[in-house]
């Protein structure tokens, strides 16, 4: 029996990180981690998906440009693509991180982690062996989500590939079918038709719907031109494998064949097989908690990450670690607590201003509300668009640059709800959104806040150009 002032299971990017603040935060902390040290992020999700599009995102902007474009006499080094993917995953061993654990003063160990009551885990190893472990002050759960498999006939015995397999395969399938139409969908139909394989997209919704219209329109039209066969608002009615691929049985009577399938209609909580029966929580259950990440009817439980289903990014996830763990060291010292919004032991951004890039062609990056959401909040909404491609930096950077950029206006205070850029190489433009957005910046102050001529971010200028300057009087005509 081991005890410890904090225990985090799941060592994800997320639950690394509440381990560290706390144990900055002057506490003892312990890591349990069932597979790889640094979780899903690092080995089949974000690095190694966007090392797979990276690669053909950079020939496409070399295109793009007449004079380089010349220059690019060949086609994408598939092989070349797929061993940088595999460098960004230390191919799949987890031992930088595992030292960067030890030296942040924070304890592993290794295993699947249950709980057996209130602050009471059980950790059984590989082996079977099995350790105990006491939480004096908290626990924090960190387990993240798996794929989420629709109920459809045949789909679960069809083998299909996840997330984990779509972002770690070793070979371009000669063709895949992708069920869905959220950002794994777009990102990784993206991918492997630039590497080469025949991929059709079947999503029963249609492209990125979260998203502004405009952005899933021009990914579609993009997919297309990748020779992806886009099918949208389309059911899928019976999956089966057999010797020569998986055959999907569409609800238009059509069927698709492909070499593999894979799943991306969305996530499930990893709180199955975690004891929860033990703590009066059902098992399989998202873990809904309070601003200061805090289980809701525990003092002592915690949930970060994916698992609190606040939103599904690691950044999101670093930014509640960073809360949870100061909040968890807080109390456990019995120091104050900052829990008003924009606190610093509350994760306040989690509700409307929740930064996001598709890494697609072209990229969307969007935070905060869209016109829609912004419009069902009840807010009095102005939206404001502008095509990217109007701007000089804009031509600059690439021959016929297309792209939008959107901002949604809450006209009662003058600030900004939301801002969405669709184009070539946005998502660099993104934070200074976020940055008006949660800084409730005005927008006549705004008018302050000059872009550089000649880059992208003058679409800045021009959205506000196209609002109107708060205070200056309109010209009347002679
Ligand atoms: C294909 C794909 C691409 C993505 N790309 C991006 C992106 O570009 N940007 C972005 O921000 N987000 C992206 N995401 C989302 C991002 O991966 C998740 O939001 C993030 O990984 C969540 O982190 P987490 O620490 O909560 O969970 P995880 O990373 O899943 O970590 C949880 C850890 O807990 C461990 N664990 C689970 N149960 C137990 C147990 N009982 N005992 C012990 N250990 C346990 C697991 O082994 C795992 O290591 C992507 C997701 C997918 C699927
Ligand atoms: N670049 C990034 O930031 C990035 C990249 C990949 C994933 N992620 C995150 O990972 C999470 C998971 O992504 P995702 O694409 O799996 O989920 P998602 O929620 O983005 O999309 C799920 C899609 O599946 C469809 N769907 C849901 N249930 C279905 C069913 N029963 N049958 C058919 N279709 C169904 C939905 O209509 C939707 O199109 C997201 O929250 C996302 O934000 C982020």
């Amino acid at each position: 029996m081991t005890e410890y002032d904090l225990i985090v299971i799941g060592a994800g990017a997320v639950g690394e990180n509440v381990a560290d603040r706390a144990v900055q935060g002057g506490l003892s902390a312990v890591l349990v981690e069932a597979e790889l040290v640094g979780g899903e992020c690092s080995y089949w999700a974000c690095m190694p998906s966007k090392a797979l599009l990276r690669s053909g995102s950079a020939l496409r902007a070399a295109r793009r440009v007449a004079g380089a474009r010349e220059a690019v006499t060949g086609d994408l080094d598939v092989r070349a693509v797929l061993d940088r993917r595999n460098a960004f995953t230390s191919n799949w061993s987890d031992a930088g991180q595992v030292d960067w654990v030890r030296g942040a003063g924070i304890d592993l160990v290794r295993g699947h982690a249950r709980f057996t009551g209130p602050k009471r885990i059980e950790v059984t190893g590989e082996d079977g062996t099995v350790t105990e472990l006491v939480a004096r002050h908290a626990v924090c759960v960190s387990v993240g989500t798996d794929p989420k498999i629709p109920d459809i006939p045949g789909l679960a015995e069809a083998n299909p590939w996840g997330s984990r397999e779509a972002t770690s395969a070793q070979e371009v399938p000669a063709s895949l079918a992708i069920l869905g139409g959220g950002v794994v969908a777009s990102e990784m139909a993206t991918a492997w038709a630039t590497l080469g394989s025949r991929v059709t997209l079947i999503a029963r919704s249609g492209l990125l719907e979260g998203m502004e219209p405009f952005a899933g329109e021009a990914v579609e039209r993009s997919l297309r031109e990748l020779g992806v066969d886009v099918r949208l608002h389309t059911a899928t009615e019976r999956v089966t494998r057999s010797e020569d691929g998986v055959h999907i049985e569409l609800g238009t009577g059509e069927s698709v064949t492909a070499s593999e399938v894979l799943v991306a209609t969305g996530r499930t909580p990893r709180t199955g097989d975690l004891g929860l029966e033990t703590i009066g929580l059902t098992p399989g259950d998202w873990l809904r908690v309070d601003d200061t990440l805090q289980v809701e009817g525990f003092d002592w439980l915690y949930a970060t990450g994916d698992v609190n289903h606040r939103a599904l990014l690691t950044h999101q996830g670093k930014y509640q670690a960073r809360a949870a763990g100061d909040v968890i060291a807080a109390r456990a010292r019995g120091l104050a607590v900052s829990d008003a919004p924009w606190g610093t032991h509350v994760a306040t951004a989690d509700h409307a201003t929740v930064p996001q890039v598709t890494f697609t062609d072209p990229e969307v990056a969007s935070v905060g509300l869209t016109a829609r959401q912004a419009e069902e909040a009840g807010y009095d909404t102005r939206v404001v668009d502008y095509e990217i491609g109007w701007v000089a930096g804009a031509s600059v950077h690439a021959d016929d640059y297309a792209g939008t950029a959107r901002m949604v206006v809450d006209e009662s205070r003058g600030v900004l709800l939301g801002v969405t850029f669709v184009g070539p190489d946005v998502s660099e433009m993104l934070q200074a959104a976020t940055i008006a957005i949660v800084g409730e910046v005005p927008i006549e102050r705004l008018w302050h806040a000059v872009p550089a001529y000649p880059t992208v971010n003058e679409v800045w200028l021009r959205l506000l150009e196209a609002y109107g300057r708060p205070g200056a009087e309109a010209r009347t005509p002679a």
